[in-house]
């Protein structure tokens, strides 16, 4: 039998392409460090796609959708039916992601992993349904051994897809009422931190709310026990999309395509992964830090920068997107400034 998608191996950064691309950033005309972040990014991702001339486009956007059992327990604002139907919004260009998504003109697939309310096939959005949504992770595990390597195997073809159109770089994004708690869930084994630290609002729970949202949390990490293995933890307490997400980052390292991690959600889904996998950390690009409480533990587990912090909450790969032209100003800062040389421009004073 071969080895699982996720088991592939990953090649490292091409040190000598970082290397080369640290002395070009000295050589342009700025103070060195002088551009930050930018510099770091660009010398990253020259390192990352073995190239001296770093780009990120064309870019692609994968918004994973499924439903969560846990929904039973009341521990979200909205009502479960709405995955479904922001999967048709999706697809009719109306949610904030496909706004964005054209915007950077990138491609945009809506990839469904089962919904408990079907959404209407069309145009751009992928059937990958494994069942209407996961069993209620408060009371049960929420996925079945081969339910979790199908999912893992969908954000694979994902990336695999990605790599056919030649993408050089790689948005997730998910949708599913319900997953805050099933992330946060998840965040709290795999960090071995209690639900009061990482439980929030998700899309608007008031205090009340939240105190439910903890006691659920905690009756499922009960019911769940000390196992931190990744894959365990990803069964028993994740959704589809999250599995999803985890085999999609996994498969661009393996194809060389870096990530831009998007909120909290998919970050759970990228710590996941990179513990399964500690090799994929370093295709790990990180786009902002969400207003979801948890999302600092697991950015510091990470040992992440996030580029933004604009107080988004709303997931669907929105910030990831927001951030992706800094990645492209980092590129062509990289790649087009003129160096003192060659502009003439004295160095600095010894
Ligand atoms: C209209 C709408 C669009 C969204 N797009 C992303 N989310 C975000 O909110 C959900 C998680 O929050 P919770 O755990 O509190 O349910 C996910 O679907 C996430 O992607 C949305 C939520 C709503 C209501
Ligand atoms: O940060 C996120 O990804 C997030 C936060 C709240 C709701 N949905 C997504």
């Amino acid at each position: 039998m071969t080895d699982p998608a996720w088991q592939q191996p990953i090649r490292p950064p091409s040190q000598p392409h970082r290397q080369r691309a640290l002395a070009r950033q000295v050589l342009l005309t700025k103070p060195p460090g002088s551009l930050g972040q930018l510099e770091s990014v660009a010398v990253t991702l020259a390192a990352l796609q073995h190239s001296d001339s770093p780009d990120v486009d064309p870019i692609r956007i994968a918004v994973f959708a499924a439903d969560h059992g846990v929904c039973d327990e009341g521990i979200s604002a909205f009502p479960q039916a709405v995955t479904g139907q922001m999967i048709a919004n999706f697809a009719a260009g109306g949610a904030a992601i496909s706004v964005l998504a054209r915007q950077l003109q990138a491609g945009l697939e809506v990839i469904n992993l089962g919904t408990v309310t079907p959404a209407p096939l069309s145009d751009g959005v992928i059937d990958a349904a494994i069942a209407p949504g996961t069993a209620n992770l408060a009371r049960q595990p929420a996925m079945t051994s081969p339910q979790l390597q199908a999912a893992l195997a969908t954000g694979d073809r994902a990336a695999a897809r990605a790599a056919e159109a030649g993408s050089r770089l790689f948005i997730g994004g998910e949708m599913g009422i319900g997953n805050t708690t099933s992330a946060s869930a998840m965040a709290c084994a795999l960090l071995e931190q209690p639900p009061t630290a990482l439980t929030g609002p998700g899309t608007g729970l008031d205090a009340d709310g939240v105190a439910h949202k903890i006691a659920v949390i905690e009756q499922a990490l009960q019911r769940h026990g000390q196992d931190r293995e990744p894959l365990a933890v990803l069964g028993s307490l994740g959704g589809f999309e999250i599995a999803a997400l985890a085999g999609a980052f996994i498969g661009c390292a393996v194809r060389g395509i870096p990530v831009l991690v998007d909120g909290f959600i998919v970050s759970v889904a990228a710590l996941a992964a990179v513990r399964l996998r500690p090799e994929l950390h370093d295709w790990l690009l990180f786009a902002h830090h969400s207003l979801e409480p948890g999302h600092m533990a697991v950015l510091t587990a990470l040992d992440a920068r996030p580029l933004l912090a604009l107080h988004m909450r709303l997931g669907e790969g929105s910030g990831a997107a927001v951030a992706a032209p800094l990645l492209r100003s980092a590129c062509a800062l990289h790649n087009q400034m003129a160096t003192f040389a060659d502009a003439g421009v004295s160095g600095a004073s010894e």
